[in-house]
């Protein structure tokens, strides 16, 4: 989604978060093994932490890509591919590379995940339908015009009650 405007909000709290990446990594147990885990950063970071711990994969890397500046989709840079030793590890084409995200969307970062490691097996904890084809697994599926927001993103606020925005 390139604007968040007419976006439905979905707040994720931490203990969601957990569960929902603990969720992936209790279905990704089933799919390896994996020789080495990759984050895409940033959002992929915090489930990459939390897959690592339950199925004990101790060699992380990060694939460093930026295409949202907030909410708006933006030209996508890879600011670092994978390091030499993880890109030996996996091959020529990535098999036996596990690669986290947060989420895929349009699926733009997937596309490019897989073009530098088509054999990878890609995951992400949340998937919007344009993206779901992109990655092998996922958790929780939301509509294509939902935004979600993250605990990292997001603080404790004041919430109107629901009657006085007229709802
Ligand atoms: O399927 P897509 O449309 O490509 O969108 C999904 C990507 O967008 C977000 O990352 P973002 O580029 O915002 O960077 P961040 O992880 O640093 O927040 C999210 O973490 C995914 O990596
Ligand atoms: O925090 C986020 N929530 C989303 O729904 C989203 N889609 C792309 N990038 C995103 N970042
Ligand atoms: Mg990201």
């Amino acid at each position: 989604m390139s604007e968040n405007a007419a976006q439905k909000p979905f707040p994720v709290s931490w203990d969601q978060f957990h569960r929902d990446a603990r969720a992936l990594a209790w279905r990704l147990n089933g799919a390896g093994p994996f020789r080495a885990l990759v984050a895409v950063t940033r959002g992929g970071l915090v489930p990459a932490a939390i897959v690592a711990r339950e199925l004990g994969l101790r060699v992380i890397d990060t694939l460093c890509v930026a295409s949202y500046e907030h909410t708006t989709q933006t030209e996508m840079r890879v600011l670092k591919g994978l390091s030499e030793t993880v890109t030996r590890l996996g091959g020529d084409n990535g098999e036996g590379l596990l690669i986290v995200d947060d989420l895929v969307d349009t699926g733009r970062t997937a596309r490019i995940i897989r073009e530098t490691a088509p054999k990878a097996h890609i995951a992400a904890v949340y998937a919007k339908p344009m993206g779901k084809p992109l990655v092998d697994t996922f958790i929780t599926e939301v509509s294509q015009d939902t935004w979600i927001f993250f605990p990292w993103d997001t603080g404790l606020s004041f919430q109107p009650p629901i009657r006085e925005n007229g709802a």
